[in-house]
């Protein structure tokens, strides 16, 4: 679904990502993961045009989405949720999820209830502002923005970090939910190992912008973790 080929990026004279490639299945539930300073972040913000690459291919669906504008990937289908969450705080949670709609062509459409089913707390706490919720609520709020255009894939970056357990089991239970029963593709940066073992269904790991290993969960062994995630 997601095919990255060959993806060289720089900032300034800094080379980042090193003739990248790597591909995310249909249907795949795939955490990217890596020390500190790989790369991850700089990969995502790629895929998303939200930092220029210097050479190779990005296809998406089987379209090269290179030449595309952020906005024109989302629509395309990749959901993505950034690090650090960068919802509207002075925005309700209704006015958030609202803002993405706008990015649909079928401008009357209105926030798909699943998100509320998804996440009973923001119907909850739709009127209020979102700045006012919890670091695991606006969490929430950010994943049900990126579900608001109802893509075919969503991308996630550390959704996990600094956030509350109970929380974190409940973002976990429902990307399993749109992966296994809605067929949901899943890219996510994940630093946590116990989550990205109870949620992924397969591992990409980065070492200094290169691809270093990659297959099924199972086979993230205790090795492969000393060498590559272990500090
Ligand atoms: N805007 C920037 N300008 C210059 N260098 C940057 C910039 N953003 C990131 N870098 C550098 O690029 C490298 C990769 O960063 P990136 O954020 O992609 O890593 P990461 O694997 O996501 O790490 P983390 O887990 O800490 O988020 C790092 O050395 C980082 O310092």
């Amino acid at each position: 679904m997601l095919e990255v080929n060959a993806v060289n990026q720089f900032y300034g004279e800094s080379h980042t990502l090193w003739d990248l490639s790597l591909s995310i299945p249909k249907g795949g539930c795939v955490c990217l993961m890596g020390r500190n300073g790989v790369g991850k972040t700089t990969l995502l913000k790629a895929v998303m045009g939200l930092l220029p690459i210097r050479s190779g291919q990005i296809e998406f669906d089987g379209q090269p989405v290179n030449s595309l504008s952020t906005e024109a990937r989302a629509c395309a289908g990749i959901g993505y949720v950034p690090q650090g969450r960068e919802i509207f705080p002075m925005l309700t949670v209704e006015e958030n999820l609202q803002i993405s709609l706008g990015a649909r062509k079928d401008r009357s459409r209105k926030i798909p209830d699943k998100i509320y089913q998804l996440f009973p707390v923001l119907k909850e706490m739709r009127h209020r502002r979102g700045g006012d919720l919890s670091g695991g609520q606006q969490q929430q709020l950010a994943i049900g923005r990126a579900l608001v255009l109802e893509p075919k894939m969503l991308i996630l970056d550390e959704p996990t970090e600094g956030i509350q357990p109970n929380i974190v089991r409940e973002i976990g239970e429902v990307i399993r939910t749109l992966n296994q029963q809605e067929g949901l593709t899943v890219l996510l940066v994940e630093q946590k190992l116990p989550f990205a073992r109870r949620v992924g269904s397969d591992f990409r790991l980065l070492d200094k912008g290169q691809l270093v290993a990659q297959g099924p969960m199972a086979e993230l062994t205790d090795a492969v973790v000393k060498e590559y995630l272990s500090v």
